[in-house]
């Protein structure tokens, strides 16, 4: 070995360092081998902490780092120059071999597919997000969001801190199904056996990403929860499977020309007294024109994937939003300023206009996605070998974007921990290098929800703010956020509610 070489015991490794130069720092050790290879070499990979861990260890690294896991590396980018080659362009597309985690639940959707699969279905599920379609689910934001503050009054009146997280992640669970699936779930009120097996399911999957001897199935089934996890899978297959066929009888010819003028803009929009309202499987079986281009297994693996990828993310998001906003007063100040401009006295729903106006709380919504973005990391498969500035990555290597450390690099924002919403006004971010936020991935392969999810966030944040002031009982530490698939804070988000005159 060249002076230093890595041994495996169950699942810890033992770095061995045998040259001078390799032995500083005790828990870091960071050469160049070859001298085109910049290797950082992570010990205690497994341990609890390990993602505040790496934010640590970013810092002192020039935007690029590797870290051994079993015989794989993975090499993490956190630079803006080099997310720019990772994202963009067709070259780098397919998601790493992480992924397959997910199959059993998300077959090979939209986020897990790879090649022409993944082109097709792009192209064909893109239009479901045309701005029509989203107008009409404007409707399930504000219904939802009333739900979650109703239960929110009725803890403010009880006075005294409280978990905000669940009950903000029940009411985006409830708004993803109603709007992927056409399902109201009630999530919000009753408790469900679906409702419980998406939570496990997630949980499920993150831990056995992390636990290499929980790899293989058979051993996942023998030493981890691995009957569980099918039990789970099963549940929430069954559900799918059964709403996809209740709906397949319901569509009709009138569904279908009321999409076909939707996504070619002539549909008629807003929140008038529809008698029809659509969801995006509706869609999906329009697509499928008769089932011949798409299967229901196809159709149903899409659904799951808006199920999974449409709801814990934007429940994140609107939770450290939340927390944020309530953490400081100036901000929290010019938020209720901006929603009293906008609707003084009255108490209508907000509209798409309405929401067009709270230009403020965008920036408040994206300043918190910077610092704590709901998807802290995302992979990608070296479909070639990869120039990233002196450093060549091999074909075949999985790369990650590090988004949390790509956010907080000081060059693009001075004092990076500070939570400031004026960096997203458009003066001060007209000139910033694209890919130096990237909450939604960028480039071909980005986030087809995004702009479903920043609609959903101002309105449920609009309601939320326009009925409370929030303080925020949490300091920055304490928080302690913890990278599973989706970044949350460990003991969630507490908070006091004030309910304004
Ligand atoms: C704040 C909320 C959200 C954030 C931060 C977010 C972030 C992301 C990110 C970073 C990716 C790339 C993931 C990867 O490459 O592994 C992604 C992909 C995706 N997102 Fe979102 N997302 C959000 C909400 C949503 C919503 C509401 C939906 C659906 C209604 C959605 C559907 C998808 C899908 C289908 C993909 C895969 C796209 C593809 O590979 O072509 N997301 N999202």
């Amino acid at each position: 070995c060249p002076g230093i070489g890595a041994v495996w015991l169950a699942f810890e490794v033992r770095i061995g360092v045998f040259k001078s130069e390799y032995a500083e720092g005790s828990f870091v050790l960071i050469c160049k081998i070859s001298d085109t290879f910049f290797f950082l070499i992570l010990v205690c990979i497994l341990l609890t902490e390990w993602y505040l861990q790496l934010l640590e260890l970013c810092s002192g690294l020039p935007g690029i780092g590797v870290i051994w896991l079993a015989h794989d590396a993975r090499v993490f980018v956190f630079k803006a120059m080099y997310a720019e080659v990772v994202l963009s362009g067709m070259k780098h597309i397919d998601k790493s071999p992480d992924y397959n985690f997910l199959h059993p639940w998300l077959g090979t959707g939209l986020l897990t597919s790879t090649g022409n699969k993944w082109k097709s279905r792009r192209r064909m599920l893109t239009p479901t997000f045309h701005f029509n379609i989203l107008h009409d689910f404007l409707h399930v934001f504000n219904k939802k969001s009333h739900i979650l503050v109703n239960k929110l009054k009725g803890k403010a009146a009880k006075g005294g801190q409280f978990n905000l997280f669940q009950d903000v992640a029940l009411c985006a669970l409830d708004i993803i199904s109603e709007t992927a699936m056409g399902k109201d779930i009630d999530a919000q009120s009753t408790d469900s056996e679906y409702v419980h097996a998406v939570y496990r399911m997630s949980t499920l999957t993150d831990s056995r990403m992390r636990k290499p001897w929980l790899w293989p199935k058979f051993l996942f089934n023998l030493l981890g929860p691995g009957q569980e996890h099918d039990e789970k899978l099963k549940i929430l297959h069954d559900f799918t499977n059964s709403v996809i066929s209740d709906r397949l009888k319901d569509f009709d010819s009138i569904k279908s020309e009321m999409i076909r003028q939707e996504m070619s803009g002539e549909g008629e929009t807003g929140l008038g007294e529809k008698k029809i309202r659509l969801a995006f499987l509706d869609m999906l079986i329009y697509m499928s024109d008769n089932l011949t281009k798409l299967s229901i297994e196809d159709i149903r693996e899409e659904v799951d994937t808006f199920m999974f990828e449409g709801h814990d993310t934007t429940a994140a998001a609107m939770n450290w939003a939340t927390h944020l906003i309530g953490a400081n007063p100036e901000v929290q100040a010019k938020v209720h300023e901006e929603i009293d401009a906008v609707f003084g006295q009255d108490n209508r729903d907000p509209s798409m206009e309405d929401l067009k106006e709270l230009k403020y709380l965008e920036c408040c919504i994206k300043e918190a996605l910077r610092l704590f973005p709901s998807v802290p990391m995302f992979a990608r498969n070296a479909a070639e070998d990869l120039q990233l500035g002196e450093y060549t990555i091999p074909k075949d290597t999985t790369v990650v974007l590090l988004t949390t450390a790509l956010h907080r690099d000081p060059a693009v924002f001075p004092d990076p921990e500070v939570f400031d919403p004026d960096r997203f006004l458009l003066e001060n971010s007209r000139n910033r290098h694209p890919y130096s936020y990237v909450p939604f991935s960028a480039g071909p392969r980005n986030c087809i929800g995004q702009k479903f999810a920043l609609l959903e966030e101002k309105t449920v944040l609009c309601h939320l703010f326009r009925t409370f002031t929030v303080k925020s009982c949490q300091t920055r530490e304490e928080l302690r956020p913890v990278g599973d698939l989706i970044l949350r804070p460990e003991n969630g988000i507490i908070i006091e509610l004030y309910p304004r005159a």
